[in-house]
């Protein structure tokens, strides 16, 4: 294997609540059969496919972690359900109370992607994107990590020189739950002038701020050691009181050095020398924008998985792309960051490291074996679509057990 994706630190809760509900949908891939493993732990995974690409890409992490699941005496029992704009469209609301509760009653959840054009000018509370923010607030997930690792077999399809992006390695630690995207005041009125404004609030309190700081020192202390606190503390409050808790904490972590930069510098540093960072901590919205470029970095937006924990209860796992609607149906999607999620999935959330391994390894596999998604095509390399890629990681996983007989 050429490369580890070196996702390599522990949920700091992992959740492993005993299986609870709904259909057995036992795996059924014949050509592993004689490798197959008699089921000995039982999962519920909730899957949310959402909107636009949404389906595709869950389409595909669901046959993969059937296939390991096959393998390492796992069972699935997976129950779908509808959030986002697909929500909307049959309940009238984005996040139906059915899907919130079987999140909640699941070991873990593992969505694809939600919004499109068709809802776009939706009030606020009838937004595909406001059903997600609900899912993540009512599962209390306000630890969103995001690796950002530059895998060799891609070094070629970063937009940065290859010398600038090779060995990139970096961990974005992002609030998950709280900051503008919540803030109260919220909304529309008029100034004094009559003129309409638009008004949102960011807000951390002290418990928020140190909560996503401990995960954050954590996370580096079993990386390279190294933490930046990425915030506006010349200018906002709330990054001002950020800065100050995060430096208060640092003296229960000895062997994390500890840095902070402003948000516009961090912008400009990860594309000039995005090397020097190791783990990256921030608000909510700075590391929504910071996460999507550094997946740039990578090749792709494609290609980046996330997970998002609380300190109990289970685990979100997602990509970290939206809805993409301008390539949703034409099975173009790149479905290797929902794949990447899904082992996210298995080694944060259900702490089921092995399988995680088998799918973490398969998707190297099938990147050296040059099948590529549009998003990361070069030339004299195979162009495939989203279900052939999927289709090319289950023969890597297959014949990665192959080679292990
Ligand atoms: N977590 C979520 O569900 C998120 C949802 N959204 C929603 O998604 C919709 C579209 O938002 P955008 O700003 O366009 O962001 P986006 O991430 O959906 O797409 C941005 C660009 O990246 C490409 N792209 C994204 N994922 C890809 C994949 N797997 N393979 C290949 N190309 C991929 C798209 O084709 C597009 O050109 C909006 O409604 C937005 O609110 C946006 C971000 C996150
Ligand atoms: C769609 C938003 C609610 C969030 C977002 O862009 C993200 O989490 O990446
Ligand atoms: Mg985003």
């Amino acid at each position: 294997m050429a490369a580890s994706l070196q996702l390599s630190f522990k949920p700091f809760k992992p959740s492993l609540q005993q299986a609870k509900s709904v259909s057995n949908t036992a795996p059924n891939f014949s050509r592993v059969r004689c490798s197959a493993v008699a089921p000995s732990r039982s999962y519920t995974v909730t899957l949310l496919p959402g909107d636009g690409i949404g389906p595709e890409v869950i389409s595909v992490a669901k046959n993969t972690l059937q296939l390991v699941a096959s393998l390492e005496g796992i069972e699935f029992k997976f129950k779908e359900m509808p959030v986002g704009g697909s929500a909307l469209d049959l309940t009238g609301v984005p996040l139906p109370e059915e899907t919130l509760s079987a999140a909640k009653d699941s070991d873990a959840v593992l969505l694809g992607a939600i919004g499109g054009y068709k809802w776009d000018n939706n009030e606020k509370h009838l937004k595909p994107e406001t059903g997600l923010l609900q899912l993540r607030a009512g599962l209390k997930v306000f630890a969103n990590l995001r690796p950002a690792t530059v895998l060799p077999q891609l070094v070629d399809a970063s937009t940065l020189k290859k010398e600038v992006a090779d060995g990139v390695d970096l961990m974005v630690v992002r609030e998950l739950t709280g900051g503008i995207y919540f803030g109260k005041p919220r909304g529309f009125s008029t100034n004094e002038n009559g003129e309409e404004i638009g008004f949102n609030t960011e807000v951390y309190a002290t418990h928020e701020i140190d909560r996503i700081a401990r995960v954050a020192f954590e996370t580096a202390k079993k990386r390279r050691g190294k933490l930046c606190s990425v915030d506006k503390a010349n200018v906002l409050e709330a990054s001002m009181l950020w800065r100050k808790r995060v430096t208060e904490l640092a003296s229960k972590y000895p062997d994390v050095e500890l840095s902070h930069m402003y948000v516009d510098n961090a912008a400009m540093q990860l594309v000039r020398n995005p090397k020097q960072f190791d783990t990256i901590v921030t608000n909510n919205i700075f590391g929504d924008i910071l996460s999507d470029e550094a997946s740039m970095i990578t090749g792709s937006i494609g290609m980046l998985p996330s997970a998002s924990l609380g300190e109990s209860g289970p685990g979100l796992f997602e990509p970290i792309h939206g809805s993409a609607p301008d390539i949703a149906g034409q099975d173009k999607a790149n479905p290797l960051a929902t794949v990447l999620s899904a082992a996210m999935l298995l080694k944060y959330g259900l702490g089921e490291e092995k399988a995680a391994q088998r799918i973490e390894a398969a998707v190297l596999d099938t990147l050296d074996r040059g099948y590529r998604t549009g998003d990361i095509y070069s030339a004299g390399l195979k162009l495939v679509g989203c279900k052939e890629m999927g289709e090319e990681v289950l023969k890597s996983i297959d014949s990665n057990v192959a080679a292990a007989l």
